[in-house]
């Protein structure tokens, strides 16, 4: 794609920013955006296109993020919808429905969440009843709590859904299944008969995506409407189950890998703004004969900014990780083997947690060090702060899945304590659970981190096992004891970003030059010193370090701000976003970012004028004591 192309593309999105728009202007804006960016993308993903990837890349960020200041009508399309009709389909199924969702010819959404039941899936109440003399389901909303609520696009873009209903055949039920449902004419765009939709009103974020609610009234689809790849129903209505019930839930672990990669992509944003304004802007007299300091000269800037670098790093590293473990798992599902399904879902019930806290902290904490600037919507650290935000909640609340974790770590344990071999990312477990003396290097930080797991994994076992002893039903003590549950989540977590991280660095090492290659590793020392700090209290328990080695990490840790300042602003250069991605004010490559504030607070459209209407019809008969 050429630079005048993107560049024209680019203009026709010069407008008013989004951030003067009406809830609806804001809508309607970003649809008219959206279809300019599918439109784009398909000319330029045209099969006889040599188009190099990484323009058609760059492009890609581009236009969607100049597009979006928020995310798009169309996010759950792309997200969502297609991935389960590939996930959930027959072969024939996503031959037909495939066609249709690539071309655009369809837009799709994802409704499971009821306005009753999110994390609960067991727990949702639309109905999708089989009538063999019809061979169709009737769809219906039976209660207020039923009807879907959420779901991206659901308002007023999408015309298909994926709608995850309670099956019943002959009044048994049969749990939940995906089933495909045109909600919109095709022309008219109007919902169709028995169909309730609108929009769920405005949100901390979000407020381009469209979210809806969705209510059935008796509406009837064909049998060959339920996806029907892990779970049948045939003519005469008889179910066929599938070989695991839970590969229904396979578009949720899909989207929490995705998620993984998406905060390392917008902590990379969120820090790029904040390091580069750190370096342009100057602030205080610290030394009364020099010029003030660039802030990012503070140490407690650096602080503040340089973990975001690390962390950025560290879930992309382990996103990349956690792909090729999903595709594997994805190919053994394919060919019926499961046994290695219930890890994937425990990784990414760890990582999805983990990376959304701490990128979601980390956004926030750029915006910080950006002083009143930051606060400004032109800076776009508030905006990018709301999309992360969302993420600890949806596709999973994270409590919800460190417990689901939990579930993992605690059979993992129990077997392991009766004989049971450990496998995969758990093997550690099977490691020495002590540390007889403080190791400060890299990875003796990282087998601290292990120790650390180790123990608080086999002490909630205990605790569980003293509650059920105690007479407590397992459920009463799992509950009692979750807050451990969690935690014990978190430091198994903890412990596979660092490890992954740290490994997958020293097998890119090998092929980087020496000085980047200083650098990189820079960068994993100071993820791993930093955790180990924040986490002293685990390490004084489990991992025998004593004052003096605090006090020698608390040393290195400075040392290591002072050895990354110098590649500070080039390590976020090398993220390789430009101006129109950033979005930002403050975050512009040439730095100028009084002139971009100042360009930006012009367009506000209280400054058309230099009096407001409201002078002369409220506070001028105020003032004058005439109201
Ligand atoms: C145009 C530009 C576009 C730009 C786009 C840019 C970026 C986008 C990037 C990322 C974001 C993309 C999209 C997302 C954005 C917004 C959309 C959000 C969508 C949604 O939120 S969809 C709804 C999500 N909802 C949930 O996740 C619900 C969470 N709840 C659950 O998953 C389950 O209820 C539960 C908590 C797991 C419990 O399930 P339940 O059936 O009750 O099981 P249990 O009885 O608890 O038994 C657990 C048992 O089952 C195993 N299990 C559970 N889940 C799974 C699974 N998914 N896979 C495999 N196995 C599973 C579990 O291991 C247990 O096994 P045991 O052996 O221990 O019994
Ligand atoms: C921006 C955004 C976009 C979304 N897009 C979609 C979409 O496109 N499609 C879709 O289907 N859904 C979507 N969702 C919905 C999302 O999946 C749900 O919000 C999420 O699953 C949580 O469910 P809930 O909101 O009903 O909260 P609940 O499940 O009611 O949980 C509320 C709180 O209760 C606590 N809690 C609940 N269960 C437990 C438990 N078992 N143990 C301990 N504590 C518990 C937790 O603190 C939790 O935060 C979206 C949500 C957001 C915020």
């Amino acid at each position: 794609m050429d630079e005048q192309k993107v560049l024209s593309i680019k203009g026709l999105l010069d407008d008013t920013p989004e951030e003067y728009l009406s809830h609806k202007e804001k809508y309607e804006n970003s649809i008219r955006k959206s279809v300019l960016f599918y439109k784009t993308l398909h000319s330029t993903e045209d099969e006889n296109m040599s188009v190099d990837e990484k323009t058609k890349l760059n492009f890609r960020n581009i236009v969607t993020s100049a597009i979006f200041k928020d995310n798009s009508p169309f996010m759950l399309h792309n997200s969502m919808f297609i991935p389960t009709i590939m996930g959930q389909g027959t072969d024939e199924q996503r031959e037909y429905w495939m066609k249709r969702a690539k071309n655009m010819e369809i837009i799709g959404t994802y409704a499971q969440t009821e306005l009753g039941h999110g994390t609960f899936i067991r727990g949702l109440e639309t109905q999708a009843t089989y009538d063999p003399d019809t061979e169709e389901f009737v769809l219906h909303s039976p209660v207020l709590s039923s009807y879907k609520w959420w779901p991206g696009g659901l308002a007023h873009t999408a015309n298909y859904c994926i709608v995850m209903a309670r099956l019943y055949i002959k009044g048994k039920s049969h749990g939940i299944h995906p089933f495909m449902v045109q909600i919109r004419d095709e022309e008219t765009h109007m919902p169709l008969p028995g169909i309730k939709l609108g929009e769920i009103g405005a949100k901390l974020g979000f407020n381009t995506v469209n979210n809806g609610f969705l209510g059935f009234e008796n509406h009837r689809i064909s049998r060959d409407r339920m996806l029907m790849k892990n779970a049948q129903v045939l003519k005469d209505g008889t179910f066929v189950a599938g070989s695991n019930s839970k590969l229904t839930y396979g578009t949720m672990v899909y989207v929490r890998v995705l998620i993984v990669s998406n905060m390392a992509n917008m902590l990379a944003k969120a820090v790029t703004i904040a390091l580069r304004y750190s370096a342009i802007r100057r602030q205080s007299q610290p030394k009364p004969d020099e010029p003030e300091p660039q802030i990012l000269d503070y140490v407690t800037q650096q602080h503040k900014l340089f973990i975001a670098i690390a962390s950025s790093h560290a879930f992309y590293m382990n996103a990349m990780w956690l792909w090729e473990i999903y595709y594997s798992v994805s190919l053994q599902l394919a060919s019926g083997k499961l046994d290695n399904l219930p890890e994937l879902h425990a990784l990414a019930c760890c990582l999805k947690p983990l990376s959304t806290i701490d990128a979601t902290a980390m956004i926030e904490k750029c915006r910080l060090a950006c002083g009143g600037h930051g606060y400004m919507l032109s800076a776009n650290l508030a905006q990018t702060y709301g999309l992360a935000t969302a993420a600890y909640t949806y596709e999973g609340e994270n409590t919800v899945l460190l417990l689901q974790a939990a579930r993992s770590l605690v059979k993992a344990w129990v077997g392991h304590v009766k004989g049971r071999p450990l496998k995969g990312t758990m093997a550690y477990l099977a490691g020495d659970s002590t540390v007889k003396a403080w190791d400060g290097s890299i990875d003796g930080i990282i087998q601290s981190f292990k120790v650390v797991a180790i123990r608080k994994i086999s002490s909630v076992v205990k605790i569980l096992q003293d509650y059920e002893k105690s007479g407590l039903s397992p459920e009463d003590a799992w509950n009692k004891a979750s807050v451990f549950l969690t935690a014990a989540s978190e430091a198994h977590g903890r412990a596979v970003l660092l490890s992954v991280y740290k490994s997958e660095m020293d097998k890119r090492a090998a092929v980087l030059s020496p000085p980047l290659r200083k650098v990189l590793l820079q960068l994993v020392d100071l993820y791993v010193t930093y955790w180990a700090l924040e986490k002293v209290g685990d390490m004084l328990l489990y991992a025998s370090i004593t004052d003096k080695d605090v006090d020698e990490l608390q040393r290195r840790y400075i040392e290591l701000l002072a050895a990354i300042r110098p590649n500070a602003v080039g390590l976020v250069d090398a993220f390789d976003f430009r101006d129109e991605i950033l979005n930002s004010t403050l975050g512009a490559y040439d730095g100028r970012a009084y002139e971009r504030l100042m360009e930006e607070a012009m367009k506000s459209p209280l400054n058309a004028e230099p009096v407001n209407q409201t002078f002369h019809k409220y506070l001028k008969p105020f003032m004058r004591g005439k109201l």
